[in-house]
C-alpha cells in the first residue's frame, strides 16, 4: 500500500467498528482533529534549486537517543485492540525503522515485555502524573529498570476528553483478558487517574525523583512553555492529543511558531497531530520542530498488517521525507528553515 490513507482504510476494514472509532475519533465536534490535518494542507513548500545538496540525510540525535529519521512513535494506548502482538509488534517496527517508540502508560503489554520484544529498540515512557506520587514513583522505577531513556509527561489531561463516538458506541473499557499492564498494583489494576489537582509541584517532585530527561507533552500556550523551562524540563512536546482532549484547540502545526519563539532554542521542541506525509514532517521541522511524532498512522499499520504494517508506515514516511528534502534542495533535516514554508 503506497500511502498511510490506504493503511487507514485497511485498518477500518479489519477493526471492530467501536475500536476503529476509538482510534480514529476525537473530542466534541472533532474540529481540532480535522484541523490538525488540514493545517498542513494550508502550508506551502517553497523549494530551493541548484543547491548541489547531495543525498538527503534524515538522522538526528534527540536527548541522547539516535534516530534514523525525525519521526517518533507517539504514545498511544491499547495496541492489542489492533493486533494480538500489541505493543511488542510496535516496538519491533520502531526498531526496524531506527526510531524511538514512546510506550504509553496505558499500553496493553507491560513496559518490561515491550522492552524485551526488540533488541536495540529505544523506548521512552509516557506518564500521566498520578496524584498518588508513591504509585507514580513505582511506575517510574519500572520504566527506568526496563531501560526507557526518557519520560514523556502528558499534561493535557486534567480530565478525560469527551469523545462522542465512544459514548455512542458504549466503549469505555478493554475487553476481557486485556488491561493496562503498567497499572498493576498487587492483585488489582488501578484506573488511570486524570486529576485537575496536578500542578507544577508534581513536575518538580518528578524532577527530583529521576535522572531521566523529562519531556512535557501537551503544551500549547507559550506562557506554559516558558514555565516549563523554569521547571527544568529537557524538551517540550507540542500536542493537542490528536484532537482527543479539548476540542477547538488550534491545529498542532499552527501552535509551533509561538512555542519555538518562546523557547528560543533552549530545549528541543517536538510536535504531533495530523502528520500523514513526508512533506508534513518537512513543514513542521522548517517551522522549528526538532522532531515530530505520529500516533494513528502507526495504529493503522499495526491493525492492517501487524508489525510489518507498522514498520512499513514508518518506512513510507522516511522515504517521503528523503524525497521531499531532495526536492527542496536540502541536504539534511537540520538545514530546514522557515523560509521554505509559507501560507497557501
Ligand atoms: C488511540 C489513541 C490513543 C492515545 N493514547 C495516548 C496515551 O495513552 N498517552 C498520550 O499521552 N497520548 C495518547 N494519544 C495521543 C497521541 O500521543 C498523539 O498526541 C496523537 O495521536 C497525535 O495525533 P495523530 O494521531 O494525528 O498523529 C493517543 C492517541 C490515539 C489516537
Ligand atoms: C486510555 C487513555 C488514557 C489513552 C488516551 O490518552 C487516549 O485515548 O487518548
Amino acid at each position: 500500500m503506497p500511502t498511510i490513507g490506504e493503511y487507514e482504510a485497511a485498518a477500518r476494514d479489519r477493526l471492530a467498528p467501536a475500536h476503529y472509532d476509538y482510534f480514529a475519533g476525537g473530542a466534541g465536534e472533532e474540529i481540532t482533529l480535522r484541523a490538525n490535518e488540514t493545517a498542513f494542507a494550508r502550508l506551502a513548500l517553497l523549494p530551493r534549486v541548484l543547491r548541489g545538496a547531495g543525498s538527503p540525510r534524515t538522522g538526528i540525535t534527540l536527548l541522547g537517543s539516535s534516530l534514523a529519521m525525525p519521526v517518533l512513535v507517539a504514545p498511544t494506548a491499547f495496541h492489542r485492540l489492533a493486533d494480538p502482538e500489541g505493543e511488542r509488534a510496535t516496538a519491533r517496527a520502531a526498531a526496524t525503522a531506527g526510531t524511538v517508540m514512546i510506550v504509553s502508560m496505558a499500553s496493553t503489554m507491560a513496559v518490561e515485555d515491550v522492552a524485551s520484544a526488540a533488541s536495540g529498540v529505544t523506548l521512552w515512557f509516557q506518564l500521566y502524573l498520578q496524584p498518588d506520587m508513591d504509585f507514580t514513583e513505582a511506575i517510574v522505577r519500572r520504566a527506568e529498570a526496563a531501560g526507557c531513556a526518557a519520560l514523556v509527561v502528558t499534561v493535557d489531561s486534567p480530565a478525560r476528553g469527551r469523545r462522542d463516538r465512544d459514548a455512542r458506541n458504549g466503549f469505555d473499557d478493554l475487553p476481557d483478558g486485556m488491561c493496562c499492564e503498567n497499572l498493576r498494583d498487587g492483585d488489582r489494576v488501578r484506573p488511570i487517574v486524570m486529576s485537575p489537582e496536578v500542578g507544577w509541584e508534581h513536575v518538580d517532585r518528578l524532577r527530583r525523583m529521576t535522572r531521566l530527561p523529562i519531556v512535557l507533552k501537551g503544551v500549547t500556550h507559550p506562557a506554559d512553555a516558558c514555565l516549563a523551562l523554569d521547571h527544568g524540563v529537557s524538551a517540550l512536546y507540542v500536542s493537542n492529543h490528536g484532537g482527543r482532549q479539548l476540542d477547538t484547540v488550534p491545529a498542532a502545526v499552527d501552535l509551533l511558531p509561538a512555542i519555538t519563539a518562546a523557547v528560543g532554542g533552549a530545549v528541543p521542541v517536538l510536535v504531533d497531530g495530523g502528520i500523514r506525509r513526508g512533506t508534513d514532517v518537512v513543514k513542521a521541522l522548517a517551522l522549528g520542530a526538532s522532531a515530530v511524532a505520529v500516533g494513528r498512522p502507526v495504529i493503522w499499520g499495526l491493525a492492517a498488517d501487524g508489525e510489518r504494517g507498522a514498520a512499513r508506515v514508518l518506512g513510507l514516511l522516511r522515504d517521503e521525507i528523503e524525497h521531499a528534502l531532495a526536492l527542496c534542495g536540502v541536504a539534511s533535516v537540520r538545514d530546514l528553515g522557515p523560509d521554505l514554508v509559507r501560507p497557501c
